[in-house]
């Protein structure tokens, strides 16, 4: 990290890391004028690898020499954590602290602040004010798990953690219109209410979903049904620990769209925009060989939402032509999404959208503007959507791309792959696959191969998709052998540059 910092540098000004202790706000553009380059450079590949490698063995360390004692309390109330973020965000404690600057405000000032904001337009106070002495335990709590600063006793700051959920707007605009937080920011914070709340619940109700018959589990259904419920309906079996959490046999996208979560939708669009620095849609473009497809190939975005990944590839590879195919009510508004540039892209038919349910056979074949009439596309391309579904479900998928497919089509499947977290042996007579790695550590050392608490989001992810979705993130194997039940053979494996998301190509089998 020191190497590559020291090598960017310009001029007599040295770039460092960025310091924990300084915050950066990113939607609110008051940096200093080194910030910004020390930042970009973060996200540099080397960086990124030397710095997963330090986190790899710092939690490794911690696991080595902390008191088991003291690690089984820590993973026992962890959701603590979870919940003191959602109430920092909630009461937008990130914002009056920027606005306070790096001498921090005393806990009891920061209760009134938080309380005017919560006052709104007609100023009225709050029902319940907030209580600086629990304000300052939640916070120093936060503080303790490097989330913030105490700067002095009761008196707290932001630093480069907490400064990520920053809005950038000011406390007075948040007091004014409270609904309109995350309009034109990075929408980081909007994952904020969506994890702790929708997310939190669901994994909270795991083993009382996955062992509905244990004694604890039948009493929470009892006590949640005590009121006014029929003895049937605590027998109720759930399929996911959402279902159980908030106590519906909907599913959590039908759910949503009840009239009583309306905020919850919203925040969830809002949210999904918010993940965009978990892979960043542009690590596609070197990722397949684009440039040897012949001109004209089309390639077909499945579940492509608006379009936001054929547009980055229509414009690195001007001589293939992108249909994004998506919901009805998707497709519908994904061209008026896009301007300049990219709107030139839909107007010339390059980029093109039509409906299609994937979990629907495909018609014979697609109309594509300039090409005509096309039966196999040259790629199917799926991203971000393997991991929202269960294996029956993402089997059915696949099987209708392979009935589509030609004897040269490829599938290109962009998701997470989750490395185990042992060295991969393939020792079962079937050929490794070329690009999967057989550890993320480097070879011989004594870090868990999967990077451990570098890799953890992906895989407590995973349990997310379980909890809420019945779905899951994926080994290789595990798509391996869910591609091949659809007749595709997986061919080789591209792993994004220090990241647990890959990229898959499969042909038809
Ligand atoms: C996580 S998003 C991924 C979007 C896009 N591929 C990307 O990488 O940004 C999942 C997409 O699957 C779409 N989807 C969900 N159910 C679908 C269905 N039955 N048929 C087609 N698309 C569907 C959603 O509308 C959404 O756009």
């Amino acid at each position: 990290m020191e190497r590559v910092y020291a090598e960017r540098s310009q001029g007599t000004t040295p770039l460092d890391y960025p310091s924990l202790d300084v915050p950066y706000y990113q939607n609110a553009a008051n940096h200093s004028p080194e910030a910004e380059p020390a930042e970009k450079l973060a996200s540099d590949p080397a960086v990124v690898t030397a710095a997963n490698q330090i986190v790899a063995a710092c939690g490794q360390l911690a696991a080595s020499v902390h008191r088991p004692f003291f690690s089984l309390m820590e993973g026992l109330m962890s959701g603590h954590i979870v919940a003191s973020i959602q109430f920092l965000e909630a009461t937008n404690t990130v914002e009056i602290l920027r606005e306070a600057g790096p001498e921090g405000v005393h806990v009891n000032e920061l209760a009134r602040r938080i309380d005017v904001l919560a006052s709104g337009q007609d100023g009225t106070a709050p029902a319940e004010p907030v209580d600086p002495d629990k304000l300052g335990h939640i916070l120093r709590l936060l503080a303790t798990f490097h989330w913030i600063r105490e700067v002095r006793p009761d008196v707290f700051a932001n630093n480069r953690l907490s400064s990520i959920i920053d809005s950038g707007k000011t406390p007075e605009q948040l007091r004014i219109a409270p609904s309109k937080k995350y309009d034109g920011t990075d929408c980081v914070a909007a994952l904020v209410p969506m994890k702790s709340d929708d997310f939190f619940k669901s994994i909270a109700h795991m083993t009382d979903a996955l062992l509905p018959d244990r004694e604890r589990a039948i009493s929470l259904r009892k006590l949640l049904y005590q009121r006014g419920q029929s003895d049937s309906a605590t027998n109720v079996k759930y399929k996911t620990p959402f279902n159980l959490a908030f106590r519906t046999e909907l599913g959590y996208f039908e759910w949503l769209e009840l009239p009583e979560n309306k905020t919850r939708l919203r925040d969830f669009g809002v949210g999904m925009t918010g993940t965009r620095p978990w892979e960043i849609v542009e690590n596609i473009i070197g990722t397949f060989a684009w440039k040897d497809l012949s001109k004209d190939s089309v390639v077909v975005d499945v579940g492509g939402g608006v379009g936001s990944t054929s547009v980055v590839l229509a414009h690195a590879y001007p001589h293939l032509r992108f249909v994004v195919e998506d919901r009805k009510q998707v497709v519908e508004i994904a061209p008026s999404v896009w301007s300049g540039e990219h709107a030139e892209l839909v107007k010339s038919g390059r980029v093109s959208f039509r409906p299609q349910d994937f979990l629907q056979p495909r018609p014979p074949s697609i109309e594509v503007s300039v090409v005509g009439s096309v039966s196999s596309p040259a790629v199917f391309l799926i991203r971000g959507c393997t991991h929202n579904w269960p294996d029956e479900s993402v089997r059915t998928i696949l099987r209708h791309l392979r009935n589509a497919a030609g004897s040269t089509t490829k599938l290109f499947i962009v998701d997470m792959v989750l490395a185990h977290a042992c060295y991969n042996d393939y020792d079962d007579n079937r050929e490794a696959i070329p690009g999967a790695e057989r550890t993320l550590a480097p070879e011989g050392s004594p870090l868990l191969a999967n990077l451990g608490r570098a890799s953890a989001s992906g895989y407590l992810l995973d349990l997310s998709m379980m909890a809420v979705l019945g779905a899951k993130e994926r080994t290789l194997r595990e798509i391996s052998a869910l591609a091949l039940s659809a007749g595709w053979k997986v061919s080789r494996m591209a792993r994004a540059s220090g990241s647990v998301w890959a990229y898959i190509t499969a042909e038809p089998f």
